[in-house]
């Protein structure tokens, strides 16, 4: 089917009252699984520019080698840690990328790498919004990084979640911090999801220009020095990491820790920072070094994944809430969707 009839028919399903016609929606939600197994539309995903920025229609096409053959099979069940099922290794996972919201350098244009700053207030607000968008797409364990921006974006993001289970933020630096944090009660454990914060997912290490306004930067040493090391993939700044500094520890992070989890059917969310997930982004799309200089994220945009069998396919950013669309990206996505408007 031609792309723009898919599109139309995506629209169609979008307009469709998931909680009240059921019936209708299942026929549209059978139709349009039919009708994506062919080609894929990315929804609010990547711009022209190779950019995540919100409110963005993109009609292109992005074909993945997984999306040439066969979109995403249905599958029987909703997410299986919902289900209480063991870790099986299942053959489908969602991951959600979020860059942090707007910082309080960021809103007063200061280089930020690694200082430890909050959220703006306007980075609240983006954060809530980023878990409104994501709010119906199962979340099984959260990584983020050890800076309370991502943290907080983590956190915020999840109050809007309607599967209402509780982050809880896992401590492991020490045996004693083990020890006083554990939960014993396994229901109660069941109703949590596990939140990791690690250094690898740290935004890379800026230097000298830690703290450093960027205009002022560009006026002292020139604007193109100051995008050459912002944006070239093998340049740091002064005692700075480069981009391919900080993908070596990010990516080395996400296959050690993050990508088994997902292999093992386990719904993920990583909230972290520009250029860390800029370098997972790489490595998720294939990217090389020429073309992930002029992926651009925006702060508090979500990106979702979807990881089948062992491939990563990119399925833009969900608009919003009642973004039907989403969920006709894989059966089971819908699934889990319908199971939370059965239970809430
Ligand atoms: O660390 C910072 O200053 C920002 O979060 C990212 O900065 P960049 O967009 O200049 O890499």
């Amino acid at each position: 089917m031609a792309a723009e009839a898919c599109y139309q028919t995506i629209g169609t399903f979008q307009s469709c009252s998931l909680q009240n016609n059921f019936n209708h929606h299942q026929k549209l939600q059978n139709n349009l699984l039919k009708f994506m197994t062919k080609d894929f539309i990315n929804i609010n995903g990547l711009s022209s520019r190779g950019s995540y920025h919100s409110g963005q229609r993109n009609r292109g096409i992005i074909r993945s080698s997984a999306s040439q053959t066969s979109l995403v099979d249905p599958v029987s069940s909703p997410s299986r840690s919902d289900t209480g099922e063991t870790n099986k290794k299942s053959s489908e996972a969602a991951l959600i990328l979020i860059r942090h919201g707007e910082s309080l350098w960021n809103e007063k244009n200061l280089f930020t790498g690694c200082v430890d700053v909050p959220l703006s207030k306007k980075g609240i607000d983006e954060a809530i919004e980023a878990g409104k968008r994501i709010s119906s797409i199962p979340v099984d364990v959260i990584f983020t990084s050890a800076l309370i921006r991502a943290q907080m974006t983590a956190m915020l993001a999840m109050t809007q979640h309607r599967r209402k289970k509780v982050p809880v933020f896992m401590h492991n630096e020490s045996e004693q911090a083990r020890a006083w944090s554990q939960v014993f009660s396994e229901d109660t454990k069941k109703q949590s999801i596990p939140v990791i914060a690690s250094w690898q997912l740290n935004e890379r290490m800026y230097g000298e220009l830690q703290g450093l306004d960027k205009q002022e930067t560009a006026n002292r040493y020139g604007k193109e020095q100051v995008h050459v090391w912002r944006r070239s993939y093998d340049i740091p700044p002064p005692n700075g990491e480069s981009l391919e500094m900080c993908a070596e520890r990010a990516v080395a992070y996400f296959r050690d820790q993050i990508e088994p989890q997902l292999l093992l059917g386990k719904n993920v969310m990583i909230a972290a920072h520009g250029n860390s997930l800029r370098s997972i982004i790489m490595y998720l799309d294939k990217l090389t070094s020429q073309e992930v200089i002029s992926l651009e994220l925006s702060t508090g945009i979500p990106m979702l994944y979807i990881l089948k069998e062992g491939r990563f396919i990119r399925r833009g950013s969900p608009a919003g809430p009642s973004e039907a669309g989403v969920y006709a990206y894989t059966r089971r996505l819908a699934l889990y969707r319908q199971k939370l408007d059965e239970m809430f």
